[in-house]
């Protein structure tokens, strides 16, 4: 039963609401239609109209435009509200007032006013809105306009509203927990990542909503929501800092495309601009030089996922490793001494020594290499300034600086990564035709940083990674050049894609002075039972499961391919939902793909868009995403045997929302189950 003060409050909201899609609509439609006028109007006259004249007129044509969007956003998300205005409530009694001067605060994904301005949704990111994700009944306080408010929260409702109707209202005098939560996660598995303001938990609100670090790296355990909070603590910052910060510049660095294209609904979900995202990829192909070609990273992973002990392999480790990158600043520290050499120079009949180019040389060393000279080449015309006192002719800039570079021991990035290779004393650097290995280009990127400029992404405002236990230090060391501004980093340690131990907390540390580090334990995706079986892959920390019930894990036995393959069809056959089977590598997906007898589809580094139904997948390709059922097939001695492949097979297993299988060779079962 809804009592009579929630059910009048739905219906003036409601009503108001209608009204303001009204006016709009036809403010709209008088707009479009001045448009049209407008425009036939030039047209017309065209020939009697001086350039002036016209030029005014576009003027107007623009701004009629231009408002006419803002407009058509705007009723688009009175639209959403009209759907669903709401839902929380809480009632909030500032300190020193009377318990009768209760305020009601109602939350919404946007907010809106009345006529008279007054707030009948608040915007679930507005700071007062803070309390319904932090306080349980009681004391509560919020922080608006550097003031801090503090109070009572007397009353707290979970509202759900759907199609204009209020489906329930719930008395919570817990935490957002329970039924919302319960019933949000029983949902099937989607094609897009779904926003979860209705539910934010506590631990998650606090990332969200915080603002003082400028570098965040969220460590969580599979399903615990960490892409998630970082797409909405992009929101809450467009909605904080809409004056300055601007979607367009906000980048996102997503493993794959399919994760871009799954995670890409959830910012206009908030009424806020799609975010581009990007791949690791796409941002070298910006960096590197288009006169050199490059082996993807995505193609390195996957043969060194089929291949782990191939040379190869051994490479990309090595460069993989927080030593590497050490040594190689150390490298490149040490080069300042003696990459200018230690040779005088007779300018214009003066002499400068050794000593004195070596001292400008070191004093510029925040600069690269590149830069110094240019530094230099003016310091040294200052001294043949002052030293001729403007007599003669001075020699150009260019002439000078042609003089300092000829004194380099190397002359190009590729010369010192080279030399710095030698240095390891093995064959670690394969660089032929001009093409570089995946696991070369960052180490040279680094290198190019030292020694000219690298090219930065000046306009981006705040960058995302995801995934970020598959970068390596070197990449993260390149990527914290190019990325210069505030950082929201997220990953899982447990869930490493390559056989060797990437990026680790201390490396991350040590790249990023000063960042936050916030763990998130719980998992909201997969129902107790799975997370309870996905434990025993996890290679390190703790994972706490959420109180949803369903299906235990099943692992089967088969003996053949042939029974494999028709346990899969029988798994098949009893489920519509989005199923899943995640292979370890590509070869075993091309095995299940010759025999499978219903329509898939593929996810693999081709696929752009989602799609639900039975997916073929690798491990790699699954990697953020999750289906209502997943199938681990051929877990076996020969696939599934090391501590690396144990994280593997959380990987798959976490990706499960609601039913699991696990396929296990009879004859030779994999030792980790
Ligand atoms: N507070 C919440 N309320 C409702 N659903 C939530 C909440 N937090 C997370 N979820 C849901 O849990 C699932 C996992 O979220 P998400 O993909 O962001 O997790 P993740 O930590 O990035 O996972 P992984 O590392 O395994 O890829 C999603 O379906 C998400 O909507």
């Amino acid at each position: 039963m809804i009592d009579t003060k929630e059910m009048t409050y739905f219906e003036n909201t409601l009503l108001s609401l209608e009204k303001a899609y009204k006016r709009l609509s036809t403010k709209l439609t008088d707009q479009d239609q001045s448009f049209k006028d407008l425009q036939k109007y030039i047209i017309d006259y065209k020939r009697e109209l001086d350039k002036f004249e016209v030029y005014d007129y576009q003027q107007t044509l623009s701004m009629i435009d231009k408002q006419g969007f803002a407009q058509a956003v705007e009723r688009e998300k009175i639209k959403k509200l009209i759907d669903s205005p709401y839902f929380g409530h809480f009632d909030f009694v500032y300190d020193g007032e009377n318990k009768e001067d209760v305020e009601s605060f109602y939350v919404g994904r946007f907010g809106f006013t009345d006529d008279d301005g007054k707030y009948l949704i608040y915007d679930w990111r507005a700071p007062i809105c803070n309390m319904y994700y932090e306080f349980e009944l009681g004391e509560g306080y919020y922080e608006a306009l550097d003031r801090r408010f503090d109070g009572e929260l007397t009353a707290k409702r979970q509202i759900k509203i759907e199609k204009s109707e209020i489906q329930y209202v719930l008395d919570s005098s817990l935490t957002i927990q329970d039924e919302v939560l319960q019933q949000t996660l029983s949902a099937h598995a989607s094609e897009k990542l779904k926003t979860i303001i209705t539910s934010i938990q506590r631990e998650q609100n606090k990332i969200v909503r915080n603002e003082s670090a400028y570098n965040v790296v969220i460590q969580g355990v599979a399903g615990s929501g960490k892409t998630a909070v970082a797409l909405h603590r992009i929101a809450y910052y467009l909605y904080k800092f809409r004056d300055t910060l601007r979607a367009e510049r906000i980048f996102i660095l997503s493993p794959n495309k399919v994760f871009g294209d799954y995670i890409s609904s959830v910012l206009p979900e908030l009424g806020e601009q799609p975010i581009s995202s990007f791949t690791l990829d796409e941002v070298t192909g910006n960096l590197l030089s288009s006169a050199v070609t490059f082996t993807s990273f995505e193609q390195e992973t996957k043969h060194i996922l089929m291949n782990s002990k191939s040379d190869l392999a051994k490479r990309a480790k090595l460069k993989g490793d927080f030593w590497f990158v050490q040594k190689l600043q150390a490298f490149l520290k040490e080069l300042d001494n003696r990459l200018l050499k230690n040779e005088s120079i007779s300018i214009a009949d003066v002499e400068f020594t050794s000593d004195y180019l070596q001292g400008r040389f070191k004093a510029y060393r925040k600069e690269p290499v590149i830069t110094r000279l240019v530094l230099m080449v003016e310091d040294i015309l200052n001294v043949l300034k002052s030293k001729r006192n403007g007599e003669g002719k001075l020699p150009s800039k260019n002439e000078i600086n042609k003089r300092l570079k000829k004194r380099l021991l190397f002359t190009t990035p590729l010369d010192i990564y080279r030399s710095f290779m030698n240095s390891l004393g093995e064959d670690l650097f394969h660089f032929s035709k001009k093409h570089f290995e995946s696991n070369d280009v960052y180490p040279y990127l680094y290198v190019q940083g030292y020694f000219k400029e690298l090219k930065t992404y000046e306009l981006v405002q705040h960058f995302v990674l995801d995934e970020m236990q598959d970068y390596t230090p070197v990449q993260y060391a390149v990527l914290a050049k190019v990325f210069a501004c505030k950082r929201t980093i997220v990953g899982d340690f447990s869930q490493v894609l390559l056989p060797y131990e990437t990026i680790s907390k201390e490396a991350i540390e040590t790249i990023f002075p000063g960042l936050e580090y916030v763990e998130l334990k719980t998992t909201y995706r997969s129902s107790y039972e799975i997370t309870m079986y996905a434990k025993k892959f996890m290679r390190r920390g703790d994972i706490h499961p959420i109180a949803r019930h369903g299906k235990e894990p099943e692992e089967i036995f088969y003996t053949s391919v042939k029974q494999m393959i028709k346990m899969i069809h029988e798994n098949l056959s009893n489920t519509s939902k989005t199923t899943a089977i995640i292979c370890k590598t590509e070869q075993d997906l091309e095995v299940i793909k010759q025999y499978l007898q219903v329509p898939f589809h593929i996810i693999d580094g081709k696929t752009e868009k989602f799609a639900t139904g039975v997916l073929l997948t690798t491990i790699q390709y699954a990697k953020g995403l999750e289906f209502d059922t997943v199938i681990v097939p051929f877990v076996d001695e020969e696939r599934f045997t090391t501590e690396f492949e144990r994280g593997l097979l959380y990987i798959a297993t976490t990706r499960a929302m609601h039913e699991l299988t696990v396929l296990v060779d009879a004859q030779k079962p994999s030792p980790l189950l």
